[in-house]
């Protein structure tokens, strides 16, 4: 049997084994389960995966851990199948947890102290850490070394405690908000970038295998030219089609099924879904356009302000439909032509994408 011959009795396993999981589990385990495995698997984001693939080696051949590494980018787009590849092709254990899971020192304090030698720990949204962990956490990545107070006031002790060389791989959609000390000590940031639709279509090609969905390059191509440029909404789009093209077709996505599918689920030709649609609508008709602060915005359309800032508005900035500026958020000449309303005569011309650290005018934090 050759290796090829093996791949592909691989991937019809895997792919049964999929379908098999599909069929009892919710969205997040078959999401967990198309996940790319190594760095040869994984599909566009060339520049990082060259650096990253280079860093790696170059630890590995000194049998030493890597650098800490910061992943930046908009939701969706592969920071967590990153971490989980690096900890892979380091052959080493990995530890999943978040920012807002560790809410005080001590909480970290537990996880660090029960790493093993060249474990990875990744640690997503670690801009929504608390600031005594965060401060921790500097020394750890630095010296290999915590201070635990022990006691409190007047009589409290600071106790070292020696950690095991690790790799930190923290993952955040707001590299703005990490303060610098915490970004110096990271020695690779790697920031993702939207994908493109030649892209996004060999991962629907490639997740349609695996989920056992017949599909032709057309229908492929419509659901990666809807997809927002993020991997996580191909991958959930082509779900929903393929449950149309079971339902209502003959059970293979085509180019015509995916078109129907996608309006059934008010996906746009731009890939604008309903949350993007109801930014712009209140942007322009409840704020004429704006500018309009971001709390505001989101009470407007009825959802979290970090759903408006990290969900809707990089694709909409990425698209020239919607400007941050500093007196908040502004709807462009382009946003009003793809609502059909004719805009004023001073609606901004779309600006280049300034996706972070915009100040925001009714900020209340
Ligand atoms: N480069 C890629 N090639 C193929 N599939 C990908 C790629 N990047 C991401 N995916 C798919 O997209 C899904 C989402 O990826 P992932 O969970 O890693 O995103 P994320 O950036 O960590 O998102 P979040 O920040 O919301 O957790 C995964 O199921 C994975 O299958």
């Amino acid at each position: 049997m050759t290796s090829r011959d093996n791949n592909e009795n691989g991937d019809l396993a895997a792919g049964r084994a999929l379908v098999a999981a599909e069929a009892r589990a919710d969205e997040s385990t078959v999401e967990a389960a198309l996940r790319p495995r190594s760095l040869a698997e994984l599909i566009g984001q060339s520049r990082v995966r060259d650096q990253l693939g280079l860093v790696l080696e170059a630890a590995r051949s000194r049998g030493r851990p890597p650098d800490h590494v910061l992943l930046s980018g908009p939701p969706g787009l592969g920071k967590t199948t990153l971490a989980m590849i690096i900890a892979t092709e380091l052959n080493a254990p990995l530890r999943v947890t978040s920012g807002p899971a560790i809410q005080h020192a001590g909480d970290l304090a537990a996880i660090l102290s029960s790493l093993t030698e060249g474990e990875v720990l990744f640690l997503d949204e670690i801009h929504r850490m608390s600031r005594p962990a965060e401060e921790m956490l500097y020394m750890a990545m630095e010296d290999f070394r915590v201070d635990v107070v022990v006691g409190k006031g007047p009589g409290a002790t600071a106790i070292p405690l020696e950690i095991p060389p690790f790799t930190l791989v923290g993952a955040t959609t707001r590299s703005g908000l990490l303060p610098g000390p915490l970004r110096d000590r990271f020695g690779f940031t790697a920031h993702l970038e939207y994908y493109e639709v030649d892209e996004l279509e060999q991962i629907v090609l490639r997740s349609a295998k695996l989920l056992d969905v017949p599909v032709t390059r057309e229908g492929a191509r419509e659901i990666a030219s809807r997809s927002r440029g993020t991997p996580r909404i191909a991958n959930r789009l082509l779900r929903r089609v393929r449950d149309y093209a079971q339902v209502r077709g003959d059970g293979v996505v085509r180019l015509e099924t995916a078109r129907a599918a996608l309006a059934l689920y008010e996906v746009d030709e731009e890939g604008l879904d309903r949350l993007d649609r109801a930014v712009l609508d209140a942007l322009c008709r409840r704020f004429n356009g704006g500018p309009v602060g971001l709390g505001t915005l989101a009470v407007a359309v009825g959802e979290e302000r970090e759903t408006v800032e990290e969900v809707a508005e990089p694709f909409l900035v990425r698209k020239g439909f919607l400007a941050r500026t500093p007196r908040g958020r502004v709807a462009t000449q382009a946003a009003w032509r793809q609502l059909g309303l004719t805009a004023p005569a001073d609606a901004a011309a779309p600006t280049e994408p300034t996706l972070f650290d915009v100040e925001d005018p009714d900020d209340g934090r």
